[in-house]
């Protein structure tokens, strides 16, 4: 052993030379992290190896994001672990990003265990932007682009009759009412087949395998997330796919099932239009997409297009409860258009212009969708505004501080349907900022603003609400936890508005209920 060796190795030194290692290493660190940050938007400044990890709240992340993005500036950085994340606190940065230059903001970050090994990259939501997911996304713009959307408006509006019906007989289950609607409309535009209520299998079993991809979608749950070089281990070493695994053969069984019976129907020529329908007959040679990605594709809106239009109408309920001023206009607008002796349909849209409002509000006070979806990933670097965005980056385009951005949104905290009409800004006239940007924009906006509309008008047309008499007023700002964030349940009086109302809701289900038995199976 040599002299040098000798010392370091007795007791007081060996510590020492530790110490010192230690400390050049995190001096090395803060360098060049301070290096590649200086240039970055600014934001709270990174712990080492942590980044900012510790600063975010478990629950509701993004008003922590609304506080930085007041404190910091429109566009914020901040590290999670070693990946650098930005978050977009107004709507022209998040158009100038995520719109104008969507060519490079528009893949998504890497989602191991839910994207790669429960969903053999199936799942569009979590692909990156490649190939596969282009002809995903597609084959759903092809589904509900807007003339494709008005091809559902009929179910729609059977479907609303019996949302009517449950809320005459059953005022106090009116979430669950507007559970239902939601998932019978998804179900029928994908498998052309109807939901009579949520505790049918079809519903119980989707229900099941989204409750799992949100499972392992936790931050820090698996080790591999972190450090995908686990993923180089011998297969039989990798534990953690075995759960996820047996998942996925379930969820491939339940989505070609679905499938093959729509297969069935088109053969013996009783199948209704949707999405599986349409896929079939166009042929994997026109798609692109083989039997199994056809089978995830559509398994999409299950996933995608419930909980956020069922959501949406919550937060208007809960609005109109705090603001019967909103409720006595649209029923003036209601009464003058439409009459006593008839409901609303999507023929009145156009002569509407206050319930359109009172949509477009209901999307803004509390945007379901509370993040912006799921996040984007940026593919190269890039400059914004003198503020360097590197490659790899995550972009989180934050609708609950966009939403309340009082530059473009005064007295944010209001509910003021007017604002959409004193507007002078085309962008809040045609207002489709609660469905995202660029080539990642919600395929499903269309089909869900058919609904909102028809279920608003229908609604304020046969319903009073109220809040419930001696008790106080239901807390608006106690919303649920997780990507979509819908209101926690509350109660409130829903009456009919007159005995006229009741007779013709009454009459129209009587009515519809011949027409929904062709979509039941
Ligand atoms: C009120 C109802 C809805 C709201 C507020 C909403 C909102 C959003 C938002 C903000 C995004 C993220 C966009 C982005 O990444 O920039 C999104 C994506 C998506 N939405 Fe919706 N959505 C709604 C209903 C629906 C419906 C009914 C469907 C299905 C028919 C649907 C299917 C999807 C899909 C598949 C994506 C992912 C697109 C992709 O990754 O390329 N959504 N939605």
């Amino acid at each position: 052993m040599s002299p040098i060796t000798q010392v370091l190795s007795s007791t007081p030194y060996r510590d020492l030379a530790f110490v010192a290692v230690a400390v050049v290493a995190l001096g090395v660190y803060y360098f060049f992290t301070h290096l590649k940050r200086k240039d970055m938007p600014p934001g709270p400044p990174p712990a080492p190896f942590v980044g900012n990890r510790h600063q975010l709240p478990k629950a509701k992340p993004w008003r922590k994001f609304t506080e930085w993005n007041a404190q910091y500036g429109p566009v914020v950085s901040i590290y999670l672990g070693k990946t650098p994340v930005i978050v977009l606190g107004t709507a022209q940065a998040a158009w100038d990003l995520l719109e104008k230059r969507s060519n490079i903001y528009s893949s998504r970050p890497r989602f191991i265990m839910s994207g790669e090994i429960l969903s053999e990259n199936r799942r569009g939501l979590m692909m990156p932007n490649n190939a596969p997911w282009r002809k995903w996304r597609k084959v759903l713009n092809t589904g509900f682009h807007n003339r494709a959307a008005d091809t559902y408006k009929p179910i729609q509006s059977l479907e609303s009759k019996r949302l009517m019906w449950d809320l005459l007989t059953q005022p106090e289950g009116f979430e669950t009412h507007l559970q239902r609607y939601a998932a019978s409309v998804v179900v029928s535009v994908t498998y052309g087949r109807r939901i009579e209520s949520l505790n049918e299998w079809i519903v119980k079993e989707n229900d099941a395998a989204m409750e799992y991809l949100t499972s392992v979608n936790i931050p820090g749950k698996y080790a591999v997330e972190s450090f995908p070089i686990l993923l180089k281990l011998p297969r039989w070493m990798q534990t953690f796919r075995k759960e996820a695994e047996e998942r996925k053969a379930k969820d491939i069984e339940l989505y070609t099932s679905l499938v093959n019976d729509v297969k069935a129907k088109m053969e013996d020529g009783t199948c209704k239009p949707c999405l599986a329908k349409e896929l079939l007959e166009a042929g994997e040679e026109k798609t692109g997409l083989d039997e199994l990605a056809l089978a995830y594709a559509c398994s999409t809106p299950f996933g995608a297009g419930i909980e956020t239009t069922a959501g949406t109408m919550l937060s208007m309920i809960l609005a109109l409860v705090h603001h019967p001023e909103v409720l006595r206009k649209a029923q003036e607008e209601l009464d003058h258009v439409i009459g006593p002796d008839r409901l609303p349909t999507y023929e009145d849209h156009e002569s509407l212009p206050y319930v359109r409002a009172t949509c477009n509000e209901a999307l803004r006070w509390r945007p379901v969708a509370v993040l912006g979806g799921t996040p984007h990933a940026v593919t190269e670097d890039d400059w914004y505004e003198g503020m360097f965005i590197p490659a790899g980056s995550t972009v989180f385009a934050n609708l609950d501080g966009i939403m309340r951005d009082p530059v473009m949104f005064p007295d944010p905290d209001n509910f003021l349907p007017e604002r959409f009409l004193t507007t002078t800004d085309p962008r809040l006239k045609d207002f489709d900022l609660p469905f995202g940007w660029g080539r990642r924009i919600c395929p499903g906006r269309h089909l869900s603003s058919n609904s909102i509309f028809l279920l608003a008008a229908r609604i304020m047309w046969g319903f009073d609400i109220r809040p419930v008499k001696g008790e106080p007023l239901p807390d608006t700002w106690d919303y649920t936890d997780g990507f979509n964030s819908k209101p926690r349940p509350f109660r409130c009086v829903i009456e009919p508005r007159s005995e006229k109302a009741r007779k013709v809701i009454e009459a129209e289900w009587e009515g519809a209920k011949e027409a929904l038995e062709a979509w039941s199976w």
